[in-house]
């Protein structure tokens, strides 16, 4: 498979690596706002930066290259690439996190939503924690993580706080050199705490869900996630 990376930063040099173990080859590596010929590739994966990954998803789309996204922080243009990926009858995944691991904690985190959406006595709070160099936050994996709590609780949005809320649910990012990424949910009362966690040891988990990602929708159509990747029911 010939792939094109969209931004060739930490991300895109251990997609590479994987990529190329896995008998692949990068036919692109882009990583500034430049023009290139998007149709070299037989599907693009893009970690680039929040204000180029529209773009860069968009040309793919158009052009009809298969398009894995993993780039967060530019989530307000979501539904247009959704739109347009339909109309262009392309292909299209975003995943906050494409990691095996994290994709069951979001499941896990669902079930446990819905279990603890009747008990009052619960204060509902989380935390991100990621390396200095990123540029976002909360991480797009905790606005996952809150997206999921919200479906399944009366809690109605997130805010990036350290106090507890009736209404909403705090969450607290720290920066802390060369994390890859830890998340935390927690439900505290007077008695006791349920704590959920998610360690990333390194950005090989991220990296080898993107390669699988862009395996996986070679040949398909359509606007896509990791639950489908995944095969998660
Ligand atoms: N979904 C997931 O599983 C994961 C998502 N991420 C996300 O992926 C993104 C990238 O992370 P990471 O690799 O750590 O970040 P880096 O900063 O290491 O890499 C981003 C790269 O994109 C480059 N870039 C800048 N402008 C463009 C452009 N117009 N087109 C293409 N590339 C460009 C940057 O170049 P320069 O430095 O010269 O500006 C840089 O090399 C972030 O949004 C991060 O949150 C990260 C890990 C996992
Ligand atoms: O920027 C990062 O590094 C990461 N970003 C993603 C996010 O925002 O959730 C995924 C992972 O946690 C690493």
């Amino acid at each position: 498979m010939k792939i094109a990376l969209l931004g060739y930063g930490r991300m895109g040099k251990e997609i590479e690596k994987i990529a190329l173990s896995r008998g692949h080859e990068i036919v692109i590596r882009k990583d500034v706002d430049d023009v290139i010929d998007i149709t070299l590739a037989d599907v693009a994966i893009d970690f680039s930066v929040p204000s180029s990954a529209y773009n860069n998803i968009t040309n793919c789309i158009n052009n009809k290259v298969p398009v894995i996204s993993g780039t967060t922080g530019w989530l307000d243009k979501y539904n247009d690439a959704v739109a347009l990926c339909k109309e262009k009858n392309s292909a299209f995944i975003y995943a906050s996190n494409y990691s095996l691991g994290v994709n069951i904690f979001f499941e896990l985190n669902k079930q446990l939503a819905k279990m603890m959406s009747s008990l009052e006595d619960y204060n509902i709070s989380m935390e991100e924690i990621h390396h200095t160099k990123k540029l976002d936050a909360p991480s797009g994996t905790a606005i996952t993580l809150a997206e999921g709590i919200i479906e399944n609780s009366s809690k109605n949005n997130w805010e990036l706080d350290e106090k507890t809320s009736e209404e909403n649910i705090p969450i607290v990012a720290k920066r802390i050199p060369d994390v890859p990424g830890t998340h935390t949910v927690w439900y505290d009362s007077e008695v006791d705490s349920i704590e959920i966690k998610h360690t990333a040891h390194s950005r090989k988990g991220f990296a080898l869900g993107a390669v699988v990602a862009a395996e996986w929708i070679l040949g398909k159509k359509g606007v896509f996630s990791m639950k489908d990747v995944l095969n998660i029911r």
